[in-house]
């Protein structure tokens, strides 16, 4: 379903380039839930920025249903994968109702029956009818985040693309979220990519799992042996143990 061969993305600023992302390959198959784990910096955003679009490949391809996309996305493009922030309150548009976040990408797509396409997202992610008018800053962090899933799902993408989508909720409806986005993936058969440096969130929502430091994907394990702490290579072995120790920490 994606495939992406050889990614390398490359920044510029003040004295020269940076390199965020280095000859990255993997492929997640149809239905699949692939997850992306690494250090703050390790590259891991860039890479679902630029299977979205967000940014430019400086080298390499990424291919979705064995067509190669260009740089410059077609709508229909657009529309097979939506992604989702971390920061709900900064995708939203402050003054606009979460009515009128809806119809939005339904309006730029030309899509038919706003009306009852805006009550069946609203009712996709648990959220009662009485929100449909309000302002995001009249909504908690989770109901935030329950609108920004609703307007990436209302255009019924194939993919959904989710960048660290719990890491600005409060611990409590963390969990909340990630059963939510579990159930919606199940239900839609969605192919998705969650980037998180929390292993324990992507152990909750991904089959697979690859593991990015400094913009290279050392290895790409599956979520059983993350869970048993198999790894081969050194670091990722470290990546487990620190999150195992901040478990145990949290947890006595
Ligand atoms: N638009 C940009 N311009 C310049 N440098 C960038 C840009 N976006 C990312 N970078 C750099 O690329 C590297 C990788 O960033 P990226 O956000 O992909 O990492 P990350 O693993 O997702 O980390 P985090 O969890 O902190 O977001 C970092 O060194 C970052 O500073």
């Amino acid at each position: 379903m994606i495939d992406i061969r050889g990614l390398s993305v490359t920044f510029r600023v003040a004295g020269g380039l940076t390199t965020a992302v280095r000859d990255v390959s993997f492929s997640v198959a149809a239905g699949e839930s692939f997850g992306i784990v690494g250090e703050s910096g390790s590259g891991k955003s860039t890479v679902l920025r630029a299977i979205a679009g967000l940014v430019e490949a400086s080298a390499g391809s990424i291919a979705i249903e064995g067509r190669m996309l260009t740089a410059r996305r077609s709508p229909g493009d657009r529309r097979m994968q939506q992604l989702v922030f971390q920061d709900p309150y900064a995708s939203l548009h402050p003054r606009q109702t979460v009515d009128r976040q809806l119809r939005e990408p339904l309006e730029i797509q030309g899509l038919d029956r706003p009306e009852q396409r805006v009550t069946e997202a609203l009712a996709a992610v648990d959220l009662s009818p009485q929100y449909r008018y309000r302002f995001p800053h009249q909504l908690s962090g989770g109901q935030r985040q329950r609108v920004a899933i609703a307007r990436a799902l209302i255009l019924a993408p194939a993919i959904l693309l989710l960048d660290e989508p719990t890491s600005a909720l409060d611990v409590s409806v963390q969990a909340e979220i990630l059963n939510l986005l579990a159930r919606l993936r199940a239900e839609r058969g969605l192919t998705s990519i969650l980037v998180s440096h929390d292993l324990a969130v992507v152990a909750h929502l991904c089959a697979r799992v690859g593991v990015m430091r400094g913009g290279r994907l050392l290895e790409i394990l599956d979520v059983e042996s993350l869970r048993k702490g198999e790894a081969r290579e050194a670091y990722t072995l470290d990546l487990i143990a620190m999150s195992q120790g901040y478990r145990r920490t949290s947890a006595a």
